[in-house]
């Protein structure tokens, strides 16, 4: 291929997936995949430096701003840092910063590299007063409020000789356990888990919704300080000095001298950094004085006084020993790998111990779906290949078809019928899951419906969490949610029982004490309040989230009518589209899922909106803001402003970067107008607006 043509469909694909980390917090393929993508990109510009673009994925940090948040410029660039994966590369490092410093002698600061996103922070005579992303580099989101959420960030510094401004940098994360616990959450509302921690600190730091960053337990790790005048001499310094104002500085760092210093950091961190409470992909190295970190200065990307080493993620080879398959609460079936190590093959399965990954013995690794057996080509007995990186759950990137030969394998064979219910599993057109169709009595899905009714967007029902409802569930007390609203104190006080947790072996003991009983019941009487708009979504029909739900309730206003509701009067909703008509209406044909709503009914929960309904024209206008200013002919303000919202567009209070429209009467104030222009915001006749809306 023609070396221009390389470089362009490098490029491509690495913006693609910038975008897809940076914008959505996805990653498509493994940061070490990326990397070398990355670094294939720069060996050939550097051949070939005539095609060589300003723009190239090689030459600008890959973040991006998003839309959602106001854009802010940054005092001093924020830019990435250069990587290897290598020691000797590491050595190229030193022996240009020898170069670089011409003999000077120099120091190392050595500091884990964590893996979440880089967060900037504004102090104003001590106080905390902007918090932003990296974006560009040069411009990032403005999330103040998001990043108020982290407790250990103070708010206020107070401390003799504060420079009146001062900025502070460090890593945004997610710990494991707030990690686990989000994703089991996502789990139980039928929404998408993160691949990882690093993932889900990104989406989380930008929520529009703060009291939901708040509630998932983000922290920061600082490890930066930039000031105009030179406050401290050192990265040394800056750090204790830091600590002192109360930030939460990166535990582990340590001063060095030389690169065998450094090399020795690595080797000691590549197994202690697992036991760490959040994800770690590297170290990063330093210069220590801030005079020398000048001399040696920027290129476009990164500091050439810094370098960051990351870990390969560890790859072992595993046998597989057997395949088990998994229903979830959506009836969806996973299939998950039993692993052993290669001195295992022939060990009883129950005494494995499993393959030692990253400082833990992993015994099992998911295989996704049907298809990631067909494209991994993997057979029973096997000898595969399992990796563990960010990631909490290992998975198996290969099999080592030489071994093939050596031993007895067989296919796997994916089940025709549900192991948890007997049903003969279905696949969706379109879909890579096959789903036990038995929703109506399939343990797992019914289980997974009532934890879906009792979580906190849904009915609240808090007093019901941990183990309880799975007592319950399994004593037979409660099948559905409408179960719940027959328990009464006889029939629960002095229930016991005791759960293993299967991967730790841990026991843990759930016993119904007078004052749980009094708290569940209460809970459920107050159940009986919650709007119904929570009440629909609560049901946990396919594809009615949060937002649908309210959508449905605000327009349809009670069960009855959603109930009978016919296709056409389903889609006509702004937003409602065909599958989920198609989930509403077959939802309701099952015979369980009516005696469900009519039992609660009975029961007493809210099955009507007391809310007024809004009338819905059109959604013309989804997604635009608008200002309204002056008189006009057709229309007195509040007739517009109600024209505006029933095509879905929304009404600002003022004119900002972030309006979309100023829609202008006669007589409007010259200055509204004149800021409008200048923010580039586009300006509309009441003629023009009919227009937009489909009228005269
Ligand atoms: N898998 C994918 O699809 C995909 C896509 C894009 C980027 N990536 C990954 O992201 C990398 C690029 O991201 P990047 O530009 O943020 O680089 P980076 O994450 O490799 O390194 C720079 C960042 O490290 C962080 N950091 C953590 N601890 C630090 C410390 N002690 N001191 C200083 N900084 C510290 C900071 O946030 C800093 O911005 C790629 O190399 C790749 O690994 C992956
Ligand atoms: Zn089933």
């Amino acid at each position: 291929m023609d070396p221009e043509k390389q470089i362009d469909d490098l490029s491509r694909k690495i913006d693609h997936y910038n975008f897809r980390y940076y914008q959505d917090s996805v990653s498509e393929i493994s940061d070490y995949d990326f990397d070398q993508l990355l670094k294939q990109l720069k060996d050939l510009e550097d051949k070939h430096p005539e095609f060589k673009k300003s723009d190239s994925p090689t030459q600008r940090v890959g973040g991006t701003i998003t839309k959602n948040f106001a854009t802010v410029y940054h005092r001093y660039p924020m830019l990435s840092l250069d990587n290897t994966y290598n020691e000797q590369e590491l050595r190229n490092f030193d022996d240009r910063v020898k170069r670089g410093l011409d003999g000077e002698e120099y120091e190392y600061i050595c500091e884990l590299k964590f893996d979440g996103i880089s967060l900037s922070f504004t102090y104003e005579d001590g106080v905390l007063v902007r918090g932003i992303t990296r974006g560009d580099g040069s411009r990032g989101d403005d999330i103040t409020n998001n990043v108020k959420t982290i407790r250990s960030l103070p708010l206020r510094v107070k401390a003799e000789g504060l420079p009146p401004v001062f900025e502070i940098r460090g890593e945004g994360f997610m710990p494991y356990t707030s990690f686990q616990k989000l994703n089991d959450e996502m789990d139980t509302l039928g929404e998408n888990q993160y691949a990882n921690p690093r993932n889900a600190a990104s989406g989380s730091f930008k929520l529009q919704d703060s009291a939901e960053t708040a509630r998932r337990n983000l922290d920061c790790y600082i490890y930066s300080f930039l000031t105009d005048d030179n406050h401290f001499k050192s990265h040394e310094e800056s750090l204790l000095g830091l600590k002192k104002w109360g930030f939460n500085i990166s535990p582990g760092w340590r001063k060095v001298q030389t690169i065998d210093e450094v090399i020795e950091f690595i080797h000691e961190w590549e197994d202690k950094r697992v036991s760490l409470p959040l994800a770690t992909d590297g170290i990063v190295v330093k210069i220590n004085s801030f005079e020398q970190q000048r001399e040696l200065g920027f290129t476009a990307k990164s500091p050439r006084w810094a370098i960051s080493f990351k870990y390969k993620a560890e790859n072992k080879p595993a046998i597989l020993r057997s395949v088990n398959f998994q229903v979830g609460r959506t009836g969806a079936v996973t299939p998950v790998a039993n692993l052993a190590d290669v001195t295992e093959r022939d060990v009883d399965y129950k005494k494995v111990k499993g393959v030692h990954l990253s400082g833990t013995r992993v015994k099992r690794a998911t295989l996704h779906n049907a298809n990631e057996i067909l494209r991994l080509d993997i057979r029973i007995g096997d000898t595969v290949f399992v990796e563990k990186s960010g990631e909490i759950i290992p998975k198996i990137t290969g099999v080592d078809l030489e071994k093939r030969a050596e031993f007895m394998t067989q296919p796997v064979e994916f089940p025709t019928n549900c192991p948890e219910c007997g049903t003969a599993l279905l696949r969706n057109e379109g879909e890579v899951a096959f789903f036990c169709p038995n929703d109506s009595h399939c343990p797992p899905q019914l289980k997974g419906r009532i934890e879906h009714y009792i979580h906190r967007k849904a009915m609240n029902l808090d007093s019901l969490g941990e183990g309880k409802i799975e007592l319950l569930f399994d004593l037979d007390l409660v099948r559905t949610p409408a179960d719940l609203y027959d328990l009464t104190e006889e029939k629960l006080l002095g229930l016991e029982k005791s759960i293993v947790n299967e991967e730790t072996g841990k026991v843990k003991k759930i016993s119904f004490r007078e004052k749980t009983v009094e708290n569940i019941l209460k809970g459920i009487e107050l159940s009986k309040t919650v709007p119904f708009k929570n009440v629909l979504f609560a049901l946990g029909i396919r594809f009615v989230g949060a937002t649908v739900a309210e959508k449905l309730a605000a327009y349809f206003k009670s069960i009855e009518a959603i109930k009978s509701a016919t296709y056409d009067q389903l889609t006509a909703v702004p937003e409602i589209g065909g599958r989920i008509a198609m989930s509403i209406e077959s939802y309701f044909s099952v015979p369980e899922n009516q005696v469900l709503v009519e039992r609660l009914k009975t029961a007493g929960v809210q099955m009507e909106s007391d809310e007024k309904p809004v009338e819905v024209e059109s959604d013309l206008l989804e997604g635009k803001t608008f200002v309204i200013s002056g008189v006009f002919e057709n229309f007195e303000r509040d007739d517009l402003k109600n024209k505006i919202e029933v095509n879905g567009g929304r009404i600002l209070s003022g004119v900002s970067g972030k309006l979309n429209y100023l829609l202008a009467g006669a007589n409007m104030g010259p200055a509204k107008l004149e800021k409008a222009r200048k923010l580039g915001v586009t300006i509309l006749s009441e003629e023009e607006f009919l227009a937009m809306i489909g009228g005269e």
